[in-house]
């Protein structure tokens, strides 16, 4: 309900309320009023009749007191006139006139109690005021009523009872009453239309102002209110207008701003506040994914929230993520549709082995297969799954695409992904330089575990690893041969060929050992030239075999030098772990110390440890 219906209906309220009191107190005032006086006349009618009848008396007329009575009647409003005669006076002068021994019940009882009786009556249809006022017999005045008449004073006379007809006075009631009523009426429609007339500018005012917050909510805050008058109402208006300016040039800005941090243009009809909105508080959860991402120890971490932020933030079930190793020149697929995996669901596996044939790899752009559906042909969605839409982003780390992440979707999903793929760009830009500082990092602690001249694994590795691989090897009870290398005579190479020819040597050496065993084992250069192999889900008799391999293919290795060609041999010792000793360290010593039986005993061979080695050797 609005302003001016409330208003309209307040005062009509007021004024039917007042209407109903008024005319409610007219009507009462005028009954009362009118009744008094029609007592009153009555009361003075009465005693003029009872002086005339006196008076007739004493002029010895009053056998004419019946033409008295009807010319009395002349008297306007007065309806009839009749006096009855108390049974004392009848005793007394008989019965007179016709009516006048003939009493009703109203003036018998008037005579019985000696009091008046007013009231009002209806007759044949019509409305009288009644009075009938007894005649009390007194000693006093010339003449007294005692000297005619032989009653004792205070005895009732007679009744005289006149009717009066009250119309005229209910016609002037009525007349005074609807004309308050009229009055009241006007003065109450002339203060609706006022009310209404003063209301008009603030009604509108709110009116306006309800429009304009209504477009505001929509986005819209260039409305501008009408300032109809110079009053609080107009300074109200003035004042909105002000804050609508205040609030779209703001909005203006931080949508500019945010529009230039997620590269989002608004889109013409959308509410700009609801977007804007949308948009700061998905680059505050940006920030604070990045802040995680930052605290978290590996890529691989990173990865698993990116795909976690993937299902939970975006609402993505099917996607992949993708990282370039680039110093294999391969991809690696890290995580399809939020599980781990190392195949790929939705791409041609070729991408893996073949990273150009990834179009965002090779141009370094998201690629968008929404709008484009066959720009990637790598792009195969398994056929069982149904028709199927793909984005892809890179993220660039050092200035090349250093992973990818493929958002999948259904045909109908296909807005909701495109809505989304600005902010999701935006994480994507805040994930790219943590995973590059991971990634640097990784590298460098790559470095100090690796052996720079033979990329084998150092001794540092294996101390850091020690843990991992006991635990492994414990919780398979299994067992890991533990191989300990070294060649023979080396420091003759050095001698006689120089110091680079030694390296060459040892290079040559670092392939033959990784060729010879598989890549799950562990091939490290424990010292110059002497080497470990760690032989995982192995015992000492297979290492044996092993041994024995690698042992003839040294043998038969050749190394150009020059024009020369440096042929050595290799001596190895084996150990098992946990078979030969439950300390893992200690059966890394019993390696060598088998090794050095190898030496002891000619070198070029390959010996087991056996515990009498420990116990004959202690000096070692
Ligand atoms: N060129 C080169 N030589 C190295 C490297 N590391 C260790 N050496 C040399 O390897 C030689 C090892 O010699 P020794 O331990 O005395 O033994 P050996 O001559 O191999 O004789 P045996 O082990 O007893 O058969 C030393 O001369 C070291 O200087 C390296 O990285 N490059």
């Amino acid at each position: 309900m609005n302003l001016n219906t409330k208003v309209t209906l307040f005062f009509s309220a007021i004024a039917v309320s007042l209407l109903a009191v008024l005319v409610a107190i007219s009507l009462y005032a005028f009954r009362t009023f009118s009744i008094a006086s029609a007592t009153d006349h009555i009361r003075s009618a009465g005693e003029l009749v009872r002086v005339a009848l006196t008076e007739s008396m004493i002029n010895g007329v009053i056998d004419r007191r019946e033409s008295f009575l009807k010319r009395i009647l002349e008297v306007q409003g007065l309806r009839s006139a009749r006096v009855v005669r108390s049974p004392e006076v009848e005793r007394q002068f008989g019965r007179g006139l016709n009516l006048e021994s003939q009493a009703d019940a109203i003036e018998r009882q008037v005579m019985a109690s000696g009091k008046p009786s007013f009231g009002v009556i209806e007759e044949d249809g019509e409305t009288f005021f009644r009075g009938t006022i007894p005649y009390i017999a007194t000693a006093h005045g010339t003449p007294n009523c005692l000297q005619c008449h032989q009653v004792t004073e205070g005895s009732v006379l007679g009744t005289v009872t006149m009717t009066m007809s009250i119309d005229g006075l209910r016609d002037k009631a009525v007349l005074t009453v609807g004309g308050i009523a009229g009055a009241v009426t006007l003065f109450a429609v002339l203060l609706v239309l006022l009310a209404r007339r003063m209301l008009r500018p603030i009604s509108n005012t709110a009116a306006a102002v309800e429009a304009a917050v209504q477009k505001a909510l929509d986005g819209d805050f260039k409305t501008q209110i009408e300032q109809r008058t110079k009053d609080e109402i107009g300074q109200i208006a003035r004042d909105m207008n002000r804050l609508l300016a205040f609030l779209d040039s703001g909005l203006n800005r931080i949508g500019t701003s945010v529009a230039r941090l997620t590269e989002r243009p608004a889109t013409p009809g959308e509410n700009l506040l609801t977007a804007t909105i949308d948009m700061v508080e998905g680059l505050s959860k940006a920030a604070h994914f990045k802040q995680a991402i930052e605290e978290d120890e590996t890529k691989s971490e990173i990865y698993t929230r990116l795909s976690s932020t993937l299902q939970k933030e975006f609402g993505r079930q099917e996607f992949s993520l993708y990282e370039i190793l680039s110093h294999k020149k391969q991809m690696k697929s890290l995580i399809v549709d939020g599980r781990p995996a190392d195949g790929c669901r939705w791409c041609d596996p070729e991408i893996l082995v073949r990273p150009e044939a990834c179009r965002v790899r090779r141009t370094g752009h998201p690629v968008d297969g929404i709008d484009n559906p066959e720009i990637c042909y790598a792009f195969q969605p398994p056929p069982e799954v149904g028709p199927r839409r793909h984005v892809c982003f890179p993220i660039i780390q050092s200035g090349a695409v250093g992973s990818i992440v493929q958002i999948v979707c259904t045909p109908d999903e296909e807005k909701k992904l495109h809505e989304c793929a600005p902010l999701l760009q935006v994480y994507l830009r805040e994930t790219a330089p943590v995973l590059e500082t991971k990634r640097l990092m990784e590298n460098l602690r790559d470095a100090t575990l690796r052996d720079p001249m033979t990329g084998l694994n150092n001794r540092r590795f294996l101390e850091e690893y020690v843990d991992t691989l006991i635990a492994g090897v414990q919780r398979k009870r299994a067992h890991a041969a533990i191989m300990m290398l070294d060649l023979d005579f080396f420091k003759m190479v050095n001698d006689t060929y120089g110091h680079d020819a030694g390296d060459t040597v040892i290079k040559a050496l670092a392939g033959v050992l990784k060729q010879a065993v598989r890549a799950s084992d562990l091939v490290i250069r424990y010292g110059g030239e002497e080497f470990l192999i760690i032989l995982l889900d192995s015992n000492a008799e297979h290492a044996c075999l092993i041994g024995e391999k690698i042992r003839g293919e040294v043998e038969a290795m050749k190394v150009q030098i020059g024009g020369t060609v440096i042929q050595k041999t290799i001596s190895i010792g084996i150990a098992d772990f946990p078979g030969d000793s439950a300390t893992f360290w200690q059966a890394v010593k019993f390696a060598d110390l088998a090794l050095y039986q190898a030496k002891e005993t000619g070198r070029n061979r390959v010996i087991r440890f056996t515990p009498e080695m420990w116990t004959t050797d202690e000096d070692y």
